[in-house]
């Protein structure tokens, strides 16, 4: 019993381990099966995928703007069919209108695409069951450059003529349609604004005239050319390419009335097209236009930017509602208020980049540099305001009653006989005097525009060269400032009665203090200059800068073997003047002999304060005899002029020549000496030495 016992329960465990295998292998089996079939499931649900992206792709292409007129598909392949001479017959029959293959829309249609696309029509294609008759259907239609889609309701009449199917929709939108519509165009405008290219978004935005633009009817976006008073074609679909290019650039008649500019806009269209050698390949020809619409496009403020013009051709059926015009207004408007938005915010940038470039350029700017650097202020000034066509001018230096010009305006003359420079500067100081009083008085406006006309402007005229050729002239005057001082002032002008915009104001208060700065660098520059080369008692050049300049003057005439003299003088007795008078009484004859000096010599010359009351000349291209003659003139002149002493001056000088060889040591020393024998034989005299 024991022995058929543990028989019994070896069998029982042969078959249970049996039986665990084989379930272990058909769960394996399953388990490989399941997850072949899930691999499968997502390779197609990837390629389906792949297939609704290209579908929606191609859908895109076909299906442009609602509502369509006719669609045509093959009745069992459904394979889109051009509508031949004899279908377009008998669409002109059934539909009781003229037709033409321009006038029909046609879409593609395929039952196994396109999903939620005709799904009523569909079916009936695909089960044969379609015959004549009205039906309702839904038309799901993607909005191009937009992830939008819309879902129309529409009313379907089905005629079947010969294996081909024509579907003529109902156009007029029950109320849900419209409702849809409405919620579809919000979207569409809120995609467009997103759009940065202003033709891409205006191509995009027509998608709300609910025509099909080229059928027809034609539509074009002009802007106003604010300086040169024109409208400037940016956008247009539909038109001819001769109607394009008449209508790119028309004079403007916009104002208060836009038919006006319609009225223009088409005479000088039908003008154009007219003119002999002008194709006439158009899909809308000037002469079959029968009504032209033209739109102000308005800002926000209520500022005209520019017109929309809609041209509809004879025997359009496509009506232009007042909602779906007034979106494309609202959207072209909003568009390009921001388009002049960004183009102000650019020139803003690009203008304050250059504010600082000139700027930072001033800050290092070196002397050979100097007068580049105001240079680039002048042009930056011309060519970041239209007054390029004017002229710029700067007047500085108030203080020292010298007016130094620069630019274009003023041309500064150094010849004092000729010199015109005080009469202008105390016009504009005149004229900057007014503007601190207006800034005093609590304005913050620096730059002053003096009309054209107002006795002002007709100083400035009268005073200033610039304007001698123009009977008037409107000036721009921005003062140049540094703390509460003033500098001068740069002027812009431009002839005539040319207003120029404000915005050019801020330009010049922009740039004025780094002009101003400069300038006071430059006072500064000139000012060290002075004190380094002048004697600071009588500004004549100062011992060291003498010497300097005698050494140059010897090379040159040793290199081109010219003729140079020297005279040294000095004052006789001036001790006697000093222990008389005192020390400021004889620094007062000391200034007046080196005054009475300097008059007498030629601008070529060069004077000099030697020593204490001894004073060196030095004569260019000039023999003995000459410089004996100059240096007698000046004694003359010396000893004819009243003193504060109410006695006479005089001097002795020593006239030398330049001989080969000699060094400037040298040459002064024969001076000296010939000064010493004037002294010796009784001052007031001059004696020559070879
Ligand atoms: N007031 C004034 N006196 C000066 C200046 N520089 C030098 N002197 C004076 O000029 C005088 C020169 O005197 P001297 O060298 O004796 O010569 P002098 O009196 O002119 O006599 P002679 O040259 O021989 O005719 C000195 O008394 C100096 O102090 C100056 O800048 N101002």
């Amino acid at each position: 019993m024991t022995a058929i016992g543990g028989i019994s329960v070896s069998i029982l465990a042969g078959l249970t381990v049996l039986i665990l295998t084989f379930l272990v292998i058909r769960y394996r089996t399953l388990l490989g099966k399941a997850e072949h079939a899930l691999g499968d499931f997502s390779k197609r649900q990837m390629q389906a995928y792949e297939m609704a992206k290209h579908c929606q792709k191609d859908l895109r292409s076909c299906v442009r703007f609602m509502p369509a007129k006719v669609l045509i598909a093959g009745r069992h392949d459904r394979k889109f069919i051009q509508p031949s001479e004899a279908l377009i017959n008998w669409i002109e029959t059934w539909s009781g209108k003229p037709e033409t293959p321009d006038t029909l829309t046609s879409y593609l249609f395929s039952s196994d695409k396109y999903p939620g696309f005709f799904p009523v029509l569909k079916r009936r294609l695909k089960d044969g069951s379609i015959a004549s008759g009205v039906f309702h259907d839904t038309l799901k239609v993607p909005f191009e450059n937009s992830a939008c889609q819309t879902e129309h309701s529409v009313n379907i009449r089905i005629d079947v003529l010969e294996g081909v199917v024509c579907v003529w929709f109902d156009s007029t939108a029950d109320k849900q349609n419209q409702q849809s519509r409405e919620r579809s165009d919000a979207s569409v405008i809120r995609s467009i604004l997103n759009e940065t290219d202003l033709p891409t978004a205006l191509e995009s935005s027509s998608a709300l005239l609910r025509c099909q633009l080229g059928n027809g009817v034609a539509c074009s976006v002009s802007l106003l050319d604010g300086s040169a008073k024109t409208l400037k074609l940016v956008w247009s679909k539909g038109l001819d390419s001769t109607i394009r290019g008449s209508v790119a650039r028309l004079p403007l008649v916009f104002g208060d009335s836009p038919s006006a500019t319609a009225l223009l806009t088409e005479t000088s269209v039908r003008k154009a097209y007219n003119s002999p050698g002008v194709r006439r390949e158009v899909r809308i020809m000037p002469e079959s236009i029968v009504s032209w619409h033209s739109y102000p496009i308005l800002s926000n403020d209520g500022d005209a930017l520019g017109t929309v013009d809609f041209y509809l051709s004879d025997g359009v059926s496509a009506q232009l509602s007042d909602d779906a015009v007034g979106n494309f207004l609202f959207v072209v408007a909003v568009l390009l208020e921001r388009k002049v938005a960004m183009s102000t915010i650019f020139r803003q940038a690009r203008l304050d980049q250059a504010v600082k470039e000139v700027g930072q350029r001033l800050m290092v700017a070196t002397d050979g540099a100097s007068s580049s650097t105001l240079n680039e202020c002048l042009i930056f000034l011309t060519t970041a305001t239209p007054l390029s066509d004017g002229k710029i001018g700067i007047v500085y230096d108030f203080g020292s009653d010298e007016a130094e010009t620069v630019g274009r305006l003023f041309e500064h003359s150094g010849d004092p006989e000729t010199d015109q420079s005080a009469p202008r500067l105390s016009a504009v100081k005149a004229i900057c005097a007014d503007v601190i009083a207006l800034q005093d008085g609590g304005m913050a406006l620096e730059t002053v525009l003096v009309e054209s006309g107002s006795s002002t402007a007709a100083q400035l005229i009268s005073e200033l060269p610039i304007c001698a050729d123009s009977a008037s002239a409107t000036f721009f005057v921005c003062p140049l400032l540094l703390g509460r001082g003033q500098m001068g002032a740069i002027i812009f002008a431009l002839p005539g009665d040319q207003i120029p915009d404000a915005a050019y104001g801020n330009i010049m208060d922009m740039v004025s203090p780094s002009i101003a700065s400069y300038l006071s660098r430059e006072n500064l520059l000139r000012e060290l200059e002075k004190r380094a080369n002048h004697d600071q008692l009588t500004g004549l050049l100062n011992r060291g800068c003498i010497e300097e300049r005698l050494s140059s003057e010897i090379k040159r005439s040793n290199r081109y073997e010219n003729e140079l003299s020297v005279i040294l003088f000095d004052i006789d007795h001036f001790k006697q003047i000093n222990d008389q008078f005192g020390h400021d009484v004889g620094d007062e004859v000391l200034k007046q002999v080196a005054r009475r000096a300097e008059a007498s010599i030629r601008a070529v010359d060069l004077i000099g304060r030697w020593g204490g009351e001894e004073f060196l000349v030095i004569l260019v291209e000039t023999d003995l005899a000459s410089a004996k003659h100059v240096a007698e003139n000046i004694r003359r002149l010396i000893e004819s002029d009243v003193y504060e002493t109410n006695k006479p001056v005089t001097i002795s000088a020593g006239v030398a020549c330049y001989l080969g060889g000699d060094s400037s040591g040298s040459l002064v020393k024969r001076a000296d000496i010939a000064l010493y024998k004037a002294k010796d034989q009784g001052r007031n005299q001059v004696v020559t030495t070879t």
